[in-house]
């Protein structure tokens, strides 16, 4: 059973006599720095100069300045910039300037686990890694609630880190709804699996693959982006809500006896075995050597695939249904 921490067992006033600095003001970055100075923590944003986030950062009421500076003036240093920008980022702007018992923190272990980024021995080095996006890490932060967290300590140089940690989860609201301990490299291989496999990967390519063979065998393709992608959010919610039990409650029995009878024809042998091969080419460093590899020269697979994907029928008929939804227009 994993160790959960709350509220109680943190303590926010570690934070107290500290500044932390947050590298990037994007979807994390936004929501870890307004959520920390909304809880009282002194927070300053490190960007670059002529950063399109720089001016949402500084609209937002807070302090912005480049990333060396505000290194220089914090004690923690949280690194909220894509993964594949952060070795860099970390040789020139940030290493340089670190101290001995300052603490450096990822929302992610990727440049930790796979040696990217190897840090002195005389700092601590810990995770605080929402489980959610980071805009409804913020949304849910303002409505009064957390989005659950993983905690991990890779370095204790000064025998404080994890409560270091557990003191930030509780200043982005994470403590609020639970906190789990883990590994970073446990948390970077099952978060790129999941990614990979199920949430990102898996999802978008059965969502297209129920797509094709409705319209291809003649159906309306506005009917089959209903049943194959608009509707994933009603199923989805009952899964999150409740598990596959309240979506099996839910939904109709004709419903229910088709998933059991069919969706294992779907989701079938080969498909667990290509599983298994993609969480061992995380595990091996295959896949972050590939991304990695991909990042230094320009992302050539990257765009292709990523205009290809756009030109899929689907991207079309979307955008006019979702015109409809008024709601969705904001
Ligand atoms: N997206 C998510 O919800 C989740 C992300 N994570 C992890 O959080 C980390 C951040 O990811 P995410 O929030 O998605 O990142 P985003 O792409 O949303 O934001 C990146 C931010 O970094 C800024 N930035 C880019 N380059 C630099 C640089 N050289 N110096 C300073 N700032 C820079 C960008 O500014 P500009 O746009 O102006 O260039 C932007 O503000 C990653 O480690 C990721 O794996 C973990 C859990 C969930
Ligand atoms: C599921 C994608 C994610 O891992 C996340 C939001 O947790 C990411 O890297 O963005
Ligand atoms: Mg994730
Ligand atoms: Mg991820």
């Amino acid at each position: 059973m994993a160790k959960m921490f709350y509220e109680k067992d943190a303590n926010l006033n570690l934070l107290s006599e500290k500044k932390v600095a947050v590298i990037g003001y994007g979807s994390q970055g936004h929501a870890h720095a307004l959520n920390l100075k909304e809880s009282g923590v002194d927070v300053v944003v490190g960007l670059y100069k002529g950063s399109k986030s720089w001016t949402k950062a500084k609209e937002a009421g807070l302090m912005v300045m480049e990333t060396s500076e505000a290194v220089k003036r914090s004690q923690i240093v949280m690194v909220l910039v894509p993964d594949e920008k952060q070795r860099q980022l970390y040789e020139t702007e940030i290493a340089p300037y670190l101290e001995e018992g300052d603490a450096l923190a990822f929302a992610h272990g990727f440049n930790i686990h796979f040696g990217q980024i190897v840090p002195p021995k005389n700092i601590d080095v810990f995770m605080v890694a929402p489980k959610g996006p980071g805009h409804l890490v913020r949304r849910v932060f303002t409505e009064g609630q957390g989005v659950p967290a993983l905690v991990a300590v890779q370095q204790d140089f000064t025998g404080k880190a994890k409560d270091l940690a557990l003191a930030y989860a509780m200043g982005i609201g994470a403590a609020r709804a639970g906190v789990i301990e883990t590994t970073f490299k446990e948390e970077t291989e099952t978060d790129l699996f999941g990614e990979q496999a199920v949430l990102c990967g898996g999802v978008t390519e059965l969502i297209k693959a129920g797509f094709d063979t409705l319209t291809e065998a003649g159906y309306q393709p506005e009917i089959a982006y209903f049943e194959c992608l608009h509707e994933m959010k009603l199923i989805v919610d009952l899964l999150y809500e409740g598990g596959l039990e309240k979506m099996r409650y839910s939904v109709s029995d004709t419903a229910e006896y088709g998933d059991y009878m069919v969706g294992k024809r779907i989701v079938n042998e080969d498909t667990r075995k290509e599983m298994k091969k993609v969480l061992q080419e995380i595990q091996n460093g295959e896949f972050a050597k590939n991304w990695l590899t991909e990042n230094t020269v320009n992302r050539p697979v990257f765009n292709a695939i990523k205009k290809q994907e756009l030109e899929h029928p689907l991207t079309k008929v979307g955008q006019n249904l979702r015109n409809m939804m008024s709601w969705l227009n904001k």
